[in-house]
């Protein structure tokens, strides 16, 4: 991996793009657009913040967020794979899997018209292998600006079918999740995962009236997130992913959560793009698959 002098020569865009040390040596992108200012850790590939001029912060992380090796980021975009949350297979490994705690490479970055683009690879490694996954990679595309892209790409390069599960694990800041709404799912069956995984079927937009853990599956739909005290909406387009996952943990959930302040949990609501559950990925040997999320901010009238 290059330390930091490599990456800011190799990288870095004055003005634009630099990369810093944490005090625990994590490697952050302190990034400035004409439109847009963001931070991306390579720890994960992990984009926690993006905020587009004109506008609070989109992306909420929390204040008591573990910044250390190996250790999972609370908020921003963790990347799951190639498990979604615990694993099924009856072996353990980290939950959402093991490429939010590796350090990815960045491969690419470039100022583009008014937008950066950045793309991190990950590998097998030792904690992959350890885990039974040798034969893959992944690429990760961010194109931030007044509007972010994220483009997750993972190739097979085994000779046998890779079977994964996948999320672009987003948490949107809000003003107060008890007064949002997220449209775009009605008539759509999810599991409930604070009712026993029972199957259920959207009616009308989404309210977070108490603990919230829904798989929603079979489902492609744009969700526009509405916050009428921030006077804003935000529309998360997808391809590629066939799965919505949303979830806020409440209350209860977030006293069990070490690394979140107890006061944050209604500060965000995680709209996650994802391939989980029956909508599992099966990857021929050599083929490649390509799941994208793209978020725009605008204002919210009346
Ligand atoms: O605490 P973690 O591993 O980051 O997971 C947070 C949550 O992530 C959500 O996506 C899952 O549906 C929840 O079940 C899980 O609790």
């Amino acid at each position: 991996m290059m330390d930091i002098n490599q990456l800011n020569e190799h990288f870095g865009l004055p003005g634009v793009l630099a990369f810093h040390a944490t005090e625990s040596d994590l490697v952050r992108a302190d990034i400035t657009t004409p439109h847009a200012t963001a931070t991306v850790y390579l720890q994960g590939a992990h984009l926690t913040a993006w905020q587009p001029a004109g506008h609070q912060p989109a992306i909420f992380t929390s204040r008591k967020t573990d910044l250390a090796p190996g250790k999972a980021i609370r908020g921003g975009v963790p990347i799951a794979f190639p498990w979604f949350a615990t694993r099924h297979d009856g072996k353990t490994g980290p939950s959402h899997g093991f490429a939010r705690i590796q350090d990815w490479t960045l491969a690419f970055a470039a100022l583009a018209g008014e937008d950066l683009h950045l793309t991190f690879t990950l590998g097998a490694n030792d904690l992959s292998r350890s885990l039974g996954y040798d034969h893959f990679h992944l690429g990760y595309q961010l194109t931030i600006g007044s509007t972010l892209t994220m483009q997750l790409t993972v190739a097979n390069d085994a000779d046998t079918p890779l079977v994964f599960e996948e999320a672009l694990h987003t948490y949107y800041a809000v003003a107060d999740v008890h007064e949002i709404a997220i449209a775009g799912l009605d008539g759509v069956s999810y599991l409930d995962k604070v009712d026993s995984f029972k199957e259920k079927v959207q009616h009308g937009d989404i309210t977070v009236t108490g603990p919230t853990d829904r798989v929603y599956l079979d489902t492609t739909a744009t969700c526009t997130l509405s916050d009428p005290v921030r006077k804003r909406r935000i529309a998360v387009a997808k391809t590629g992913s066939n799965t919505t996952v949303v979830w806020n943990p409440w209350e209860s959930g977030a006293a069990k959560l070490a690394d979140m302040d107890p006061s944050e949990w209604h500060e965000f609501v995680a709209i996650e793009t994802v391939n989980a559950a029956t909508d599992a990925i099966t990857l021929a040997p050599g083929a490649t698959h390509t799941m994208q999320a793209r978020v725009t901010l605008d204002e919210l009238h009346g």
